[in-house]
């Protein structure tokens, strides 16, 4: 006898340079956006069910080709996430629901163009903002550490290492949940990036993730930010190319309005590979009711 469940929800999985989403074509309103706190951290739980750092409910808009409502795995609405924003453009062309391979959609940090090539996605960001350099926090251990903050669509703090040994070495899960948590950041919270400035138009980056509460194989807003606060520190300039955790590389484009105080960026673009990985349906006894 084949086990009835009460409900089936068809969802895509993909990858954006090992940052990995479930996606749902949720037009039709079968979730409730609202209300979907467990079924996403019940879905993103790895071995105890489908595994993702984030999911992604593309939506219907008035304005604009769809909007997104987009959950990190905790289940908590996030207001951006640059690789979920280039898997969701691919999904949306993938599936017909953007017609031409330049579109444009709504998300809670504003309205996010994008260019599709194949596999290589190129987004329009949201202007970054809240840009503070070289700032000294207590996060345990030795001495304070230099941090660097900016909010590329989420907030994130960036503390950049001296070489490719104290990247790799870099505690990135205790030192990354320290500073997420840290009193200075609350109560939003912020990502927490590591970063090894190579070259002007180079970085690597190791990331943890607020919302996911430990660190990802890649982060787009926070590859961005490492970006963006080298360049104010004038150790980089356009387009870098950011080396990610799991070996891909995110190249990001920018304008710097001027370098002196303020300093302000605008024309940001992140642009990499987004992977469809398999299509399946998620049958609801994963789930916690
Ligand atoms: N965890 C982030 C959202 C996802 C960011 C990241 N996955 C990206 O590609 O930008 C936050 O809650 O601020």
């Amino acid at each position: 006898m084949e086990i009835q469940f009460e409900r089936r929800i068809h969802f895509t999985k993909m990858t954006g340079s090992g940052n990995d989403f479930i996606i749902i074509d949720n037009r039709d309103q079968l979730i409730d956006a609202d209300n979907c706190r467990g079924l996403v951290s019940s879905v993103c739980r790895r071995k105890l069910s489908v595994g993702a750092d984030g999911l992604i409910l593309i939506e219907n808009d008035p304005e604009v080709d769809f909007k997104w409502r987009f959950f990190n795995a905790d289940g908590g609405e996030a207001e951006m996430c640059g690789n979920g924003a280039r898997c969701a453009a691919r999904f949306a062309y993938l599936k017909g629901i953007a017609s031409k391979p330049s579109m444009a959609f709504r998300t809670i940090a504003g309205i996010i163009e994008a260019e599709i090539k194949n596999e290589r996605v190129k987004i329009r960001m949201t202007p970054p903002h809240s840009l503070k350099l070289d700032f000294f926090l207590e996060a345990g251990g030795t001495k304070p550490f230099c941090l660097q903050f900016i909010n590329t669509g989420v907030p994130h703090v960036v503390h950049f290492v001296e070489d490719d040994a104290a990247l790799d070495s870099a505690d990135v899960f205790n030192l990354g949940r320290t500073l997420r948590y840290h009193s200075h950041f609350q109560p939003a919270g912020t990502n927490v990036n590591f970063a090894r400035v190579h070259a002007p138009h180079s970085i690597s980056v190791r990331t943890y993730e607020r919302g996911v509460e430990d660190e990802t194989l890649a982060c787009g807003t926070g590859s961005i930010a490492v970006a963006l606060v080298a360049s104010a520190k004038g150790l980089a300039a356009s387009p870098v190319d950011v080396k990610t955790r799991s070996g891909e590389t995110l190249t990001i484009y920018f304008e710097k309005s001027s370098n002196h105080d303020p300093v302000d960026f605008r024309e940001v673009y992140l642009e990499g590979d987004a992977k469809v990985v398999y299509e399946a349906e998620l049958w609801d006894e994963t789930l916690i009711q």
